[in-house]
């Protein structure tokens, strides 16, 4: 039965693609908290540090900020059935701590607690399942000034937190994510500050990751004491394949250090309950302050891997052996395409990826909870609004699941990032990635080509199941 009414553009459909994904297939879309809900003052919330962020001069383009981002929070009702139209089984987004506890720490905010409610049931009522993230980088602005992610102590917040949330939504969300990418936070936000808090410490950064990690690990069994039993908890991680680019000996311990300074950082004490050996070494600072039982808690065993990945990244080793996040990426290469955000376009890598993730850890299940791709899309304020080249990147990178799949890989779903055009954090509104088009002017959404084509995939999939 064709449920998809007839879309104004006519894509190809690729029956042949949908068909290579296994029954219960999970189709999802792909939001977060501070990009899309705006209402940054409403219902009790505290601030964030991307609101001190994005408020700070010169740290966002032209100083936008997520003041109002794409107003979600008045439009859950139609951005629900937007995601009705397009057909997902599943939603991801995240929860934004400091509307449930606006200092991070003490006092909690009901209506903070009623909006996700409300989310959560809207999503039930038309049958799309929720997938809740619990921390996509708003940290509560008091906990910075205690700190942040170098204080300890704000582990011990996070798992407080969750479990105030996991006691209120813990009978309706289908699975649960701690963390989103790490990785980022720690790097972008307390290594090289071009995310907020905007630090620019690389041992902080060392020790941020530390805490964050150690809060992953915290919050999870405070999540399975309030949720049913089998409720499915893990991680979302970055997730960037690094390739040589040649032969030389230089270039594979090159690669190694590169994948131990991208992914082995969080993938290793997360699924093998150590650091990459000779991490801090290559990276020629002290471990963090790890202390006893640590690795422990850290390692706590989860029920999936949620992976990010949107490129790859190609080393050419130098002679001088380098830090181990100073590993020379290959400048542009002959014939290769590259999205807005000048991310090579690299499908093998997503494939491979997944690969030997799951040959290297074990991660039970795997998800793509984020991938999709920006590129300058505009609107003459007619209907339609093409996309080719999201289409073709979707397309090749579903393409690359589907042949992951073929090899054995236990992946589950796919979540689309992102749903519509939102917040693309230090990039402002310059960068779009929805498959929906947000026009910030008036808040109207226009489904791309590449939702119609994403909405026809998953229609395809649905007649074959
Ligand atoms: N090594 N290395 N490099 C990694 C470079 C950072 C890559 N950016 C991401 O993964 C973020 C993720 C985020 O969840 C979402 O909130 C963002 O909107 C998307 C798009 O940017 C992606």
């Amino acid at each position: 039965m064709d449920i998809t009414p007839k879309a104004p553009i006519q894509t190809q459909v690729d029956t042949d693609l949908a068909r290579r994904f296994p029954p219960r297939f999970l189709w999802g879309a792909a939001t977060a908290s501070y990009q899309i809900e705006g209402a940054v003052h409403e219902d009790g919330r505290g601030s964030s540090i991307w609101d001190d962020f994005s408020a700070t001069p010169g740290k966002v383009f032209e100083g936008h900020t997520g003041e109002v981002a794409a107003d979600h929070y008045h439009r859950v009702e139609e951005d629900t059935d937007l995601m009705v139209r397009l057909g997902l089984s599943a939603y991801r987004f995240s929860i934004a701590w400091p509307r449930i506890v606006p200092e991070g720490r003490g006092a909690i905010n009901p209506a903070g607690l009623d909006f996700y409610d409300r989310l959560v049931d809207t999503l039930l009522e038309k049958g799309i399942q929720p997938f809740a993230t619990l921390y996509h980088w708003d940290l509560p602005s008091p906990l910075e000034r205690a700190g942040g992610w170098l204080n300890r102590e704000t582990a011990y917040a996070f798992a407080d937190y969750t479990e105030i949330v996991a006691r209120r939504l813990g009978d309706r969300v289908a699975s649960w994510i701690t963390l989103n990418e790490p990785w980022c936070s720690a790097y972008l936000g307390y290594g090289i500050g071009v995310h907020a808090p905007g630090r620019t410490d690389r041992q902080g950064a060392i020790d941020a990751a530390h805490h964050l990690l150690l809060g992953h690990g915290l919050a999870v069994p405070r999540l399975r004491a309030q949720v049913p039993a089998g409720t499915p908890v893990g991680i979302t991680l970055i997730v960037n394949p690094v390739y040589g680019a040649d032969e030389r000996a230089e270039t594979a311990r090159d690669v190694k250090l590169a994948h131990a300074f991208s992914n082995a950082w969080f993938l290793d004490p997360i699924y093998r309950g150590s650091y990459p050996e000779g991490f801090f070494e290559a990276m020629a600072l002290n471990p963090p302050p790890i202390q006893e039982g640590d690795l422990e808690i850290i390692s706590a065993p989860l029920d999936f891997l949620g992976v990010n990945n949107y490129s790859r990244t190609l080393i050419r080793g130098a002679q001088e052996q380098p830090l181990a996040d100073s590993c020379q990426a290959v400048a542009p290469i002959p014939n290769a395409c590259y999205t807005d955000m000048g991310w090579e376009i690299y499908p093998h890598g997503l494939r491979d990826l997944l690969v030997n993730v799951a040959r290297d850890y074990p991660v039970g299940n795997i998800y793509v909870t984020e991938n999709g791709a920006a590129f300058p899309d505009t609107w003459d304020g007619g209907e339609t609004i093409n996309d080719p080249r999201r289409v073709s990147y979707l397309r090749s990178y579903l393409t690359a699941c589907a042949e992951a799949l073929e090899q054995g890989v236990p992946l589950r779903g796919y979540f689309v990032w992102s749903l519509m055009d939102n917040f693309e954090w230090a990039e402002g509104y310059a960068k779009r990635f929805g498959i929906v088009y947000v026009d910030y002017s008036t808040q109207r959404r226009i489904i791309k080509e590449s939702g119609y084509w994403y909405a026809e995939l998953l229609n395809a999939f649905n007649n074959n199941n």
